[in-house]
């Protein structure tokens, strides 16, 4: 018996979208989903409550930061993540597989396990499969996933094969030191690089293994959009139809719904998060860099088409001034609505799945946000 249930509801007849909803111990979540980032078990700038009000159906948070502070003995002693954080909705916790590499200062990569660097206070530590499931057992999220190795870009065919080989080798790993797979369902990572046959090798072994649900890694990594494009092309048709579908670190408006109509069930960025902290704001009609002066007398919301706190409460002359005076409420405001711009998003690209018109969604939005 699973942690998860996935339940299929619609598959589109346009495209490869499918609408649905995972069953976890801690409620369910309807997809495609984003989920936000609080990867130091708090989404920056916003209270649990105020997630709930703009609907966050499962965030997400990270086994290489909390490790290193407040570590997870601490965590643990509060009742797990959900008490620590007073969440008690869905979480996933990323294993630090990429973390190590984008922000440990990290050493060395060998068969056991990876040795880097704090980022913190600079010691040195050893994340392996089991150390990095046995954390995330402690922390207590309700999808937890394998420690694999998120292959920089770009990267020779002959490493990659060798990576893809040894990601499956901590898979089995990381099944063995499980604890708890009936109240925190693990998943397997498909990597390849930007080679499909490494891909479809990496989904075939991980498929051997039966996980409840399946990632995307090794994406989102610097490449051009039509190499993402063409490995999910490549990899999503081989992964299970009853089980989620989670493209890792993605992303961007168009990725999300590019990556829905190729399949996706599960997305996380710290996009929306991280670009709002900087004054840019997501509109429908585009990105919105509120910081500038264009928008110094500028008495309308930020989006007259968002039903958000900050767009129903303040202007863009008002969020412009706290940003430029690094008031907290400023960033609170820009997270804010980028987190409910991207979460209605997925609501409209559902809808979208319900009535068969993703494609004519899809053109549309590309048309109004200035995409191609
Ligand atoms: N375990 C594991 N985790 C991952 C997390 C990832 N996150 C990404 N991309 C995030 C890239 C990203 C980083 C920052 C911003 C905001 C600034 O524009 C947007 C995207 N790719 C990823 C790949 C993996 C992976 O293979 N394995
Ligand atoms: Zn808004």
């Amino acid at each position: 018996m699973s942690a998860i249930r996935y339940e299929l509801i619609k598959k589109c007849k346009q495209t490869g979208a499918r609408l649905g909803r995972v069953y976890t111990p801690h409620g369910y979540f309807d997809t495609p989903a984003f989920m936000p980032v609080g990867t130091q078990a708090t989404v920056k700038g916003m209270s649990p409550d105020e997630l709930k009000s703009i609907e966050a159906g499962i965030i997400l948070s990270n086994t290489y930061h909390l490790h290193i502070r407040p570590g997870e003995d601490i965590i643990k002693e509060a009742g797990g993540l959900h008490k620590f954080m007073n969440w008690d909705r869905p979480i996933l916790t990323d294993s630090g597989g990429f973390q190590v590499f984008s922000l440990g200062d990290f050493r060395k990569i060998e068969e056991e396990g990876v040795t880097f660097k704090s980022h913190v206070d600079g010691s040195k530590k050893f994340l392996s499969p089991e150390s990095a499931i046995k954390i995330q057992n402690k922390l207590g999220a309700d999808i937890i996933m394998a420690f694999d190795e998120c292959i920089p870009y770009p990267a020779e065919f002959h490493y990659v094969k060798k990576s893809v080989e040894r990601t499956t080798r901590w898979a089995k790993r990381c099944i063995k030191a499980h604890e708890n797979p009936e109240t925190q369902a693990l998943f397997g990572i498909v990597q390849g690089g930007m080679y499909k046959e490494l891909r479809r090798q990496s989904a075939y072994e991980l498929l051997e293994l039966d996980f409840p649900g399946y990632a995307i890694g090794g994406l989102s990594v610097g490449e051009p959009a039509e190499e993402m494009y063409e490995m999910l092309e490549c990899t999503v048709p081989l992964l299970p139809e009853d089980k989620p579908r989670y493209l890792m670190g993605v992303g961007s408006p168009d990725y999300l719904v590019e990556g829905a109509i190729r399949g996706i069930d599960m997305f996380d960025c710290v996009l929306p998060t991280r670009i709002g902290r900087n004054g840019t704001v997501l509109t429908s009609r585009g990105r919105m860099i509120i910081r500038d002066a264009l928008y110094a007398r500028d008495q309308s919301p930020i989006d007259p088409d968002c039903d958000c706190y900050a767009c129903k409460n303040f202007t863009r002359s008002y969020i412009r001034h706290l940003i430029k005076a690094k008031e907290v409420l400023g960033i609170r405001l820009t997270t804010w609505h980028n987190l409910r711009f991207l979460l209605n998003l997925m609501k409209n690209v559902r809808e979208a799945i319900k009535e068969d018109r993703l494609l004519d969604f899809r053109n549309e939005f590309f048309k109004n946000f200035g995409y191609n």
